[in-house]
């Protein structure tokens, strides 16, 4: 097995990493794409390594990096992955090589992952710690109303989402959680000021 390259801590630590996490429809999206508006060119969105197969429209790179399934697990032996998953028979991971590139270029890696990724990121035994926010919707009954506004899911996933999310509400109020920040999104300008101070600062 080839040797893993040692992790450019500097650069890292320059441009310390923000893991977002949060149930599925908090909002994530809506308020990074607020900030990279606001910020064009400080920020960079980790691409994460996956197994599936690209849908139509979707472009190597850009919203994936479409790999095979030998190259994911080879990558996983060289021990290449901050944290990686499998859902509904595909794997998924964020590559250290994305995240440090991103910080070479001098941007600040934005990195959204579900509860289980945010637990590997955390335990990582040589990943210098990024900073971990949380984005939490104000109650179950308004994520729910959320997830089925946005009229993206059928029925059977909404469910599936509001199961994922209780577990991830517990998950942030347990010790175990990392979070740095917990943010609530119930007003969005609120909840983006405080998400935009937290990564930003206040002066900025
Ligand atoms: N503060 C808010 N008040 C009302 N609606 C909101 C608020 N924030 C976001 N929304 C709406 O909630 C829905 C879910 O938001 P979004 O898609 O950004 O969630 P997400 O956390 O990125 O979800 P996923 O993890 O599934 O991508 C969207 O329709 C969005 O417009």
């Amino acid at each position: 097995m080839p040797p893993t390259k040692d992790i450019d801590t500097a650069a890292l630590k320059a441009y310390t990493p923000i893991v977002i996490s949060g149930p599925s429809g908090t909002g994530k999206s809506t308020i990074l794409k607020r900030l990279f508006e606001e910020f064009p060119d400080k920020f960079g969105f980790s691409v994460s390594h996956t197994t599936r197969q690209p849908r139509t429209g979707e472009e190597n790179g850009r919203e994936y990096h479409f790999v095979s399934k030998d190259d994911f697990l080879a990558l996983v032996d060289q021990k290449g992955f901050i944290e990686h998953a499998s859902f509904s028979g595909n794997h998924y991971g964020t590559s250290i090589k994305t995240v440090e590139e991103i910080a070479e270029k001098g941007r600040i890696c934005i990195l959204d992952i579900e509860m289980e990724g945010v637990k590997q990121v955390a335990n990582h035994p040589n990943f210098p710690r990024p900073r971990f926010l949380f984005l939490s919707p104000p109650s179950m009954e308004i994520l729910e109303t959320r997830l089925r506004s946005r009229a993206t899911d059928k029925e059977e996933a909404i469910l599936k989402r509001l199961n994922q999310a209780k577990a991830e509400m517990e998950f942030a109020k347990s010790k175990e959680a990392p979070h740095d920040k917990v943010v609530v999104n119930d007003d969005l300008d609120k909840a983006y000021k405080e998400v935009r101070e937290f990564i930003v600062g206040a002066d900025a």
